[in-house]
């Protein structure tokens, strides 16, 4: 079994919300970090309404929500995380802040053998191993949104990340929290962003070039090929600001022209709209609380 007891998180949106949800049903005591006292509140929001949801549809019991939540404590104090076996960082898809998180993870870690995972989408793992004195222990462990539905989590060893660092990964992926997982190369967006990122791409061009509406181009691949979603709904999911960070890092990584954001999906994340999250993306979704996910318009 696993070693992992102490489990942390670093950024409280939308992923880290729901890792530290996943882990918390699991059993874990996890400790989240947000960026300021606002952020935590409305992170611990994030996760409560979360929890009610899975309770009202009746995945878990009011004893489950609320042994859940108990284990579970947000807080903006980066320091609590000293004790933890493993942290997982879910900040934005920003290289520089996810650098800087992690060599403020290094100091504050103080057992030696603490795993540094990060959930990015596709910046590769050694540019973050390589800001800790400690590469060996730093791994990808990247989840799928929403991460309490999506079962899959890609494991992504750097090229200094040990043996043991992937084993106790995967063994707290599969054996404590119940995902399936895929072995990925270090390369930027791994194996599924790099499959899906081009799609998602390719339906804003689309609609950049008018051949279709976004609504008409996500009914044909929910009704044309059965996907759960159409590109532009997902594209909302995911996040447009998250989306074009996941495809410059594509396009730095192998310069091929399908990975380039186009320009309406700039221009879009300049003006705010940033899908579901925003209330508007290129669908829109009815106004929430602030700082909770907006739910689309057709289940209001
Ligand atoms: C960007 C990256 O780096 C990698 C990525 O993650 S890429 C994105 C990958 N994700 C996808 O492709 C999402 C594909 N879409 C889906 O899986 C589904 O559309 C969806 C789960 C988002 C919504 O499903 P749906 O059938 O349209 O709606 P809905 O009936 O509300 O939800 C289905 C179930 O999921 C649950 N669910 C939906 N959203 C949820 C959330 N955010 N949190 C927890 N549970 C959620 C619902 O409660 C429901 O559960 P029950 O059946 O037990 O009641
Ligand atoms: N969205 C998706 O579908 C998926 C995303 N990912 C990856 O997960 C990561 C997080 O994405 P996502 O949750 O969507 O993004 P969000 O924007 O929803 O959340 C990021 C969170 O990190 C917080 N944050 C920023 N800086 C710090 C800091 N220094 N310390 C603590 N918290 C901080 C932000 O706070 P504030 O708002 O105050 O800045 C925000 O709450 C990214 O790497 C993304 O690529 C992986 C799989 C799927």
């Amino acid at each position: 079994m696993t070693d992992i007891e102490r489990v942390g998180v670093v950024g409280c949106g939308l992923m880290g919300a729901g890792i530290a949800e996943v882990c918390a049903r699991a059993g874990l005591p996890v400790t989240v970090v947000e960026r300021d006292a606002e952020a935590a509140r409305a992170g611990r929001l994030r996760i409560d309404r979360s929890l009610d949801r899975a309770a009202a549809r009746g995945r878990l019991t009011a004893e489950g929500r609320a042994a859940a939540a108990g284990l579970i404590t947000v807080t903006d104090q980066l320091e609590a995380l000293h004790d933890r076996d493993l942290v997982v960082e879910a900040v934005a898809e920003d290289e520089r802040l996810k650098t800087d998180v992690f060599t403020r993870l290094d100091s504050v870690l103080t057992d030696g053998h603490a795993l540094l995972a990060t959930n990015t989408s596709s910046i590769p793992v050694i540019r973050l191993a390589a800001a800790t004195g400690r590469p060996e222990h730093v791994v990808g462990v990247h989840f799928f949104n929403p991460v309490p539905v999506l079962t899959l989590v890609e494991l992504v060893p750097s090229l200094l990340t040990s043996a043991d660092t992937l084993t106790r990964a995967e063994t707290f992926v599969t054996g404590r929290l119940g995902k399936e997982v895929v072995r990925t190369r270090d390369r930027a967006g791994f194996v599924v962003n790099a499959l899906l990122v081009p799609y998602l791409l390719a339906a804003i061009r689309m609609v950049e070039a008018g051949s279709a509406s976004a609504e008409d181009i996500d009914r044909g691949m929910v009704l044309g090929c059965a996907h759960p979603l159409g590109p532009l709904a997902l594209t909302d999911l995911i996040g447009l600001d998250t989306t074009r960070a996941i495809a410059e890092s594509l396009y730095a990584e192998f310069r091929e022209p399908l990975y380039a954001p186009p320009p309406l999906l700039s221009r879009m994340v300049e003006a705010g709209l940033l899908g579901r999250k925003s209330g508007r993306g290129f669908h829109t979704y009815p106004a929430r609380p602030r700082n909770e996910t907006a739910v689309p318009a057709e289940r209001s």
